[in-house]
């Protein structure tokens, strides 16, 4: 199996229990994924369980999707820069001057900088859900014009749901990086997604790293359903 494709996996790491987490993080290799750690378990452990998780060898993904004042975004991706992570995330609709604000911040890091991705609409949400937010568009509307305007600020890529990937490839390029969650191996349950495909689909249509929680996590074999996604997407 190509080590490309198996770092194309990012792992959400949402446990309530940092011992769990370790145990689970224990049995992975860094060559066959990249973690993620969300607002759960930063809340919980802070700081100091990414740095753990850094020195046991692993790309982490610190998904806290900023969201606020340009000031005080800059500072907040700044201090994950500090923290050694590979990438970082805002929300594309805290605006532009936000986004370019953070992205300048970076600079100082050389190529030392994480990339910085904006989360688009969240793959938790349908149109019936924006129409409740007041946004007319359709996701894949809203998705393009929040990803259009991450590109001009800078960033270096995107979250959104893999649905959208074709065509953000076609209009923004390959180098414009396409994170999406919303990531279901066949017959595995949906659960709060909506905005859902299998892996291989999301691979095939231009996903440059998979979110993955529950589908891995919550299984009986963790270790084995992983080693099956990396399969289906060689
Ligand atoms: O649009 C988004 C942005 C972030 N997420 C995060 O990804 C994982 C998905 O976990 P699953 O268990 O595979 O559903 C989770 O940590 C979310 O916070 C997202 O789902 N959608």
């Amino acid at each position: 199996m190509s080590f490309e494709h198996s770092k194309k996996i990012l792992i959400a790491l949402d446990y309530d229990s940092q011992e769990a987490a370790l145990s689970f993080v224990k049995q992975l290799s860094p060559d066959t994924c990249r973690l993620k750690v969300g607002k759960e378990m930063f809340t919980y452990f802070g700081p100091s369980f990414v740095k753990e998780l850094i020195d046991l060898g692993f790309d982490v993904f610190l998904d806290l999707k900023f969201h606020d004042i340009p000031n005080t975004v800059a500072k907040a991706v700044t201090a994950a820069a500090n923290m050694g992570v590979w990438m970082v995330n805002v929300h594309a609709s805290g605006g532009f001057e936000m986004m370019s604000k953070a992205k300048q911040a970076l600079e100082k890091f050389g190529d030392k900088a994480p990339l910085l991705i904006a989360v688009t609409v969240l793959t938790s949400m349908d149109e019936i859900e924006l129409k409740r937010l007041g946004v007319e568009k359709s996701a894949q509307q809203q998705v393009m014009h929040l990803a259009k305007l991450a590109k001009e600020a800078g960033l270096d890529g995107v979250v959104c749901s893999a649905q959208e990937a074709k065509i953000l490839k076609a209009e923004l390029g390959n180098n414009f990086k396409l994170v999406t969650p919303g990531i279901r191996p066949e017959g595995s349950d949906a659960g709060d997604q909506k905005r859902i495909m299998t892996p291989k689909q999301a691979v095939d249509a231009g996903s440059d790293y998979l979110v993955i929680g529950r589908p891995i996590t919550k299984a009986d074999n963790p270790v084995k359903v992983l080693e099956d996604v990396n399969s289906s997407i060689s």
